[in-house]
């Protein structure tokens, strides 16, 4: 039987598993040799090629469909960025074989929407770009969203384990659409997907909690005080990208923090949706710290909401409460 939004699962899936394949490439091969953004921060040959790659995917499946993504093409058409230019180039052609670099910037700049649209795709093409570059956890985030609502989620987490056992294979792809569960299955191989859902932990003292590795994304301070009110022993995970939202929706961590650090800081949409349904559709809750839902229709921030908190459902009022102080 086939259920709407069939089609768009598929492309999607099939979309970041082609991304990380350039993610890993970079990696293994030369090192991914940060630029550095407007905004100072990091953006590396990988996060280019694999926008470029997953926009071209979209533009072919769903002509119609803008794409809000995070990067553009300006800095790499700027003389002083030949280089990097080039390799993301040489590392798209390496995978669709006869790009050309101007062919390249093109897709790059397929995800330049920057404004809400009834029906969109938005794309993360990594996220925790500090997190690849320190060789850790990072995640190609990509999610449809329809009248403000994340109908499809799609996450592929490279150097996450599929099961934390140590037999389990590295590299996952998380799937969800909505009304219709999540799943995960490995990201290399053609294994069956296999349903995940949260934790059915309610007490509070035994929650684990996880939080960014990055004290500038996240307030570490404020979370160990609100682990405090909860009662919590344990100290916090620290992962970065959505494999937050992965560890939350497959039931390895119970609550996922992200508490603002300044009083100005919008959270990016793509920072989010996929990873939002992903916690939902395997039982979980998501809203902002003053448990306000995620509001997906003003543009490219979370712009009514503060900071996120992601747990698995049951846990979700005592930690809202914890938060208030
Ligand atoms: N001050 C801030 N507060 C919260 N998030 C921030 C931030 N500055 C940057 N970020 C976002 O944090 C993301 C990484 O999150 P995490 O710390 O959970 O890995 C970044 O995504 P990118 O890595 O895609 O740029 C970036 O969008
Ligand atoms: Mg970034
Ligand atoms: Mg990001
Ligand atoms: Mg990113």
């Amino acid at each position: 039987m086939s259920h709407p939004f069939d089609r768009e699962r598929e492309v999607a899936s099939r979309a970041v598993r082609e991304a990380a394949r350039i993610c890993r490439a970079v990696r293994g091969k030369h090192g991914p040799d940060p630029v550095a953004k407007g905004d100072k921060s990091p953006v590396t040959v990988a996060d280019f090629g694999s926008q470029a790659l997953i926009c071209a995917t979209l533009a072919a499946a769903f002509p119609g469909d803008p794409i809000m993504a995070e990067e553009d093409a300006a800095e790499l058409r700027k003389p002083e960025h030949a280089g990097v230019r080039d390799r993301v180039a040489a590392e798209v052609a390496a995978i669709r074989a006869g790009t050309d670099a101007e062919t390249a910037l093109g897709w790059i700049d397929l995800g330049d929407l920057d404004r809400f649209e009834p029906r969109f795709w938005t794309l993360d093409p990594i996220d925790g770009t500090k997190g690849f570059l320190r060789g850790e956890q990072y995640a190609i985030a990509l999610a449809l969203i329809v009248e403000g609502r994340v109908e499809v989620a799609a996450l592929a987490c490279p150097n996450l384990e599929v099961s934390r056992l140590a037999s389990g294979p590295v590299g996952a792809v998380f799937l969800a659409v909505r009304g219709r569960g999540a799943t995960v299955c490995p990201l290399d191989g053609d294994d069956v997907e296999r349903p995940i859902t949260v934790s059915d932990r309610d007490d509070p003292t035994r929650a684990r909690l996880c939080e960014s590795v990055e004290s500038g994304h996240s307030a570490h301070n404020e979370s160990a005080a609100v682990a405090a009110r909860l009662g919590v022993t344990e100290p916090p995970v620290r992962l970065d990208s959505q494999a937050k939202y992965a560890t939350v929706a497959s039931g390895l961590a119970d609550v996922y923090l992200r508490l603002p650090t300044r009083a100005d800081y919008r959270e990016r949409i793509w920072d989010h949706a996929a990873g939002a349904l992903i916690v939902a559709e395997a039982g979980g809750t998501v809203t902002d710290v003053d448990g306000k839902p995620l509001d997906f229709t003003l543009g490219s921030t979370l712009a009514s909401n503060r900071g996120v908190v992601a747990t698995n459902g049951r846990l979700h009022p005592r930690v809202i409460e914890a938060l208030r102080g």
